[in-house]
């Protein structure tokens, strides 16, 4: 697995994928696996060539795309499916933006010269999204290069994409969220330390801080599985994503805590967690006590112990992106 910030680089006879991959969800991973299989074929290396920042984002100049998978995690995930591929990074800017799916195409062409190029069939590119797959299938078959669109994946009814799965998440819809990605949805970050109030309550918590551009699920408790980054620790927990209304009425910080209730209580500052969530229990509530919030945290690890209980195998699950020590600065 190879990761490439400079997209001039030639990439000559490659098989590439073309898209953002947000995610790398299950959509994605249909085209990328055809990719694969067909660059394994043909004896070629597999390019994916995606980009950076997120179109909308650099449109509207804000952030209003989070991603599910910020670079390095994005970066995580094709190592893990896909380690034979290289990434590439095309940035996003008004050069990019504005040119013509022709233009789009001149390039490709010019630069890239690929044997084989995988799309989606919802693939659009060029000026206001203005192309499509059958004017890339037409005007790069003139040139003598292939063009392979994968039928769209669905979840029921719905064709999977990242902004599908943003929007499950922002309802709290974890479990379909996990369904169209293919795997759990999942945080990484280090621990910092906390007000040390929930320690005093009888529950400790382990505080990851993500970073803004990380999309966030809607604020509440959830059934999560906690891994570190040594494998050491594969803990059931109950998972807070919030801001804390109940302690801080200033700074609203998003946050998220895990509380491992078979864990002994130990020191767990700076260390590196990936946290898995798999079901949404209840949603944010503003205590006016502590002991209202620890009564609720009690009835939480309940029924943290029925979901369990009737799904064991989450603790097992392990994705394997964690023996890559990413730069933070990609977060
Ligand atoms: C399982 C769990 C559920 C929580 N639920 C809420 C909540 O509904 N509302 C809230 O304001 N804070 C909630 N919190 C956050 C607590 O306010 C926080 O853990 C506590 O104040 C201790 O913070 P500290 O780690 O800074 O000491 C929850 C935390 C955990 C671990
Ligand atoms: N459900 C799907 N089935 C098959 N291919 C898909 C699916 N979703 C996306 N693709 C393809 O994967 C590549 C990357 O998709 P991309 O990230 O650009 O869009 P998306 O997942 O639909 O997200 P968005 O919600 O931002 O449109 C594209 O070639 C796209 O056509």
């Amino acid at each position: 697995m190879k990761l490439l910030k400079n997209h001039l680089l030639p990439v000559k006879g490659k098989i590439i994928a073309l898209g953002f991959f947000d995610g790398v969800h299950s959509g994605h991973r249909a085209v990328l696996r055809a990719a694969s299989q067909e660059a394994k074929k043909r004896n070629k290396l597999l390019e994916v060539i995606t980009f950076y920042p997120h179109p909308r984002n650099f449109i509207t100049r804000s952030r209003v795309v989070k991603y599910l998978t910020p670079y390095s995690q994005k970066f995580l995930l094709f190592k893990s499916f896909f380690p034979e591929s290289t990434l590439r990074f095309w940035r996003f800017d008004n050069r990019l933006r504005l040119l013509s799916p022709g233009e789009f195409i001149d390039i490709l062409d010019r630069i890239y010269r690929p044997s084989v190029v995988f799309v989606g069939a919802n693939y659009r590119f060029g000026f206001q999204a203005s192309g499509n797959t059958f004017f890339l299938k037409e005007e790069l078959n003139k040139r003598g290069i292939e063009v392979e669109i994968v039928p769209p994946v669905k979840f029921g009814d719905t064709v999977i994409s990242s902004s599908l799965i943003r929007f499950f998440l922002e309802q709290g819809l974890v479990e379909k969220a996990n369904s169209a990605l293919g795997y759990p949805f999942f945080i990484i970050g280090k621990t910092r330390p906390g007000a040390r109030i929930g320690q005093k309550l009888g529950f400790p918590t382990g505080n990851i801080y993500p970073p803004s551009q990380k999309k966030l699920p809607r604020a509440g408790v959830y059934a999560g599985v906690v891994e570190s980054w040594d494998q050491e620790i594969r803990q059931p927990a109950l998972v807070y994503c919030g801001t804390k209304p109940s302690v801080l009425n200033k700074g609203k910080r998003r946050v998220i805590e895990f509380f491992m209730p078979d864990l002994a209580y130990r020191e767990l500052y700076n260390q590196r967690f990936l946290v898995y969530l798999w079901r949404f229990l209840r949603p944010e509530i503003t205590f006016p006590s502590l002991s209202e919030l620890k009564q609720q945290i009690l009835r939480d690890t309940e029924h943290l112990k029925q979901y369990l209980h009737q799904y064991p195998a989450v603790v097992n699950y392990h994705l394997n992106v964690t023996n890559w020590r990413c730069n933070s600065s990609w977060y």
